[in-house]
């Protein structure tokens, strides 16, 4: 494979993403929209993306988030932003998609629970539009909040799971791993766990949170997000192998994001080498400037693997949703039918 015939393959490969925050994906051509509404605020491109060869630090990156916000502040935002999303989600040949955003009361007047609502309907108006994708919504607790945002995050997240018809499935926990510490959040969420609901959080994204993570991994979560510095600490690494709790992988993030130097220092190789759970993801592909064929691609090339070891990785990835077995077993039946039209590009 070479050049272009390279990169349909990946674009034709179905794919699952799970790790992907609403406001670090907007593309260039939304975010232009979005601008048009708003000159006043005076954002330039290079405020809110980080181009190819670039890096930025991590505080950095959630200074742009901070702008991001500025941009997508009333329900038509939100309802645009959804919409545009997943349509280049599925663009990209995404079938799966868990989408994560952290309900915000702005000062344009939308509450959390509009903002969910917002986001809910973006989902509904795809489906309606027949855009060939499923998607699901997990809602993201932000460090920076605390406790008690922490509390009001998971009650909206228990009250949408029991009306949302399965389009809410679980909880995130995000934001700058600076702030705070996790034992702030157990509480919170080990009710989320308790009502049904599925655990994705962001564990060991920057070095020396050993002590967070085992903390954390005591609930135990459902999925990990990053989890960067994991395989600094042995016992940490044995009781995520123990517990096979799929990892997200997001290898430009942490390259633009400079938690990681190199593409084949990335812990995709140590995970990969384990042979444990994960899936690659595009954390923010509006901020990073990717999308989640490229990460495949990227994978591929970095640690050298064949079409069938990729289709392998991204089969392997429906097994990782939040979604029901029925689900599961329709997304594998969709990859089978589409197999033959993929490896047409791969020969
Ligand atoms: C780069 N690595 C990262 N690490 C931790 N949290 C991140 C993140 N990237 C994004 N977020 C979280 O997602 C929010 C933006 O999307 P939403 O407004 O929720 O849709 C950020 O404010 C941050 O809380
Ligand atoms: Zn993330």
């Amino acid at each position: 494979m070479a050049g272009e015939d390279a990169l349909q393959f990946y674009r034709d490969l179905p794919k699952v993403e799970l790790h992907a925050h609403l406001n670090g994906s907007i593309s260039t051509a939304t975010m232009k929209k979005l601008m048009a509404r708003k000159p006043h605020l005076d954002i330039q491109h290079g405020m809110t993306m980080i181009d190819k060869g670039q890096k930025r630090t991590l505080e950095e990156c959630f200074q742009m988030f901070r702008i991001i916000h500025q941009i997508t502040d009333t329900a038509e935002d939100i309802l645009l932003v959804t919409k545009d999303v997943i349509k280049e989600f599925a663009t990209d040949g995404v079938k799966y998609l868990e989408l994560r955003s952290t309900p915000r009361d702005t000062p344009a007047g939308l509450t959390k629970r509009a903002y969910v609502e917002t986001v809910l309907e973006g989902i509904k108006q795809c489906k309606e539009e027949e855009v060939d994708i499923d998607v699901r919504f997990l809602l993201a607790i932000d460090r920076r909040g605390g406790p008690s945002a922490a509390k009001e995050t998971v009650k909206l997240a228990e009250d949408f799971f029991c009306s949302s018809n399965e389009l809410v499935l679980g909880l995130d926990l995000s934001g700058d791993p600076t702030v705070g510490h996790g034992r702030d959040f157990m509480e919170p969420l080990n009710k989320a766990r308790q009502s049904g609901l599925k655990l994705a959080l962001h564990l060991s994204e920057i070095p020396s949170q050993a002590e967070e993570t085992e903390l954390l991994l005591g609930l135990p979560p459902d999925r990990i997000g990053h989890g960067t510095f994991l395989s600094t600490s042995d016992h940490i690494v044995e009781i995520v192998k123990k517990q096979h709790i799929p990892l997200e992988l997001c290898i430009t993030s942490n390259i633009k994001g400079q938690t990681v130097s190199t593409y084949n220092e990335h812990h995709f190789g140590f995970w990969y080498n384990l042979h444990h759970p994960f899936a690659l993801c595009t954390d923010d592909k509006g901020v990073f400037a990717t999308d989640l064929s490229v990460e495949y691609e990227i994978a591929a090339k970095a640690f050298n693997l064949s079409p069938h070891h990729v289709w392998d990785l991204s089969y392997q990835a429906i097994d990782y949703t939040f979604a029901s077995a029925g689900v599961k077993e329709n997304l594998k039946e969709k990859w089978m039918l589409l197999k033959p039209d993929v490896f047409r590009h791969a020969l």
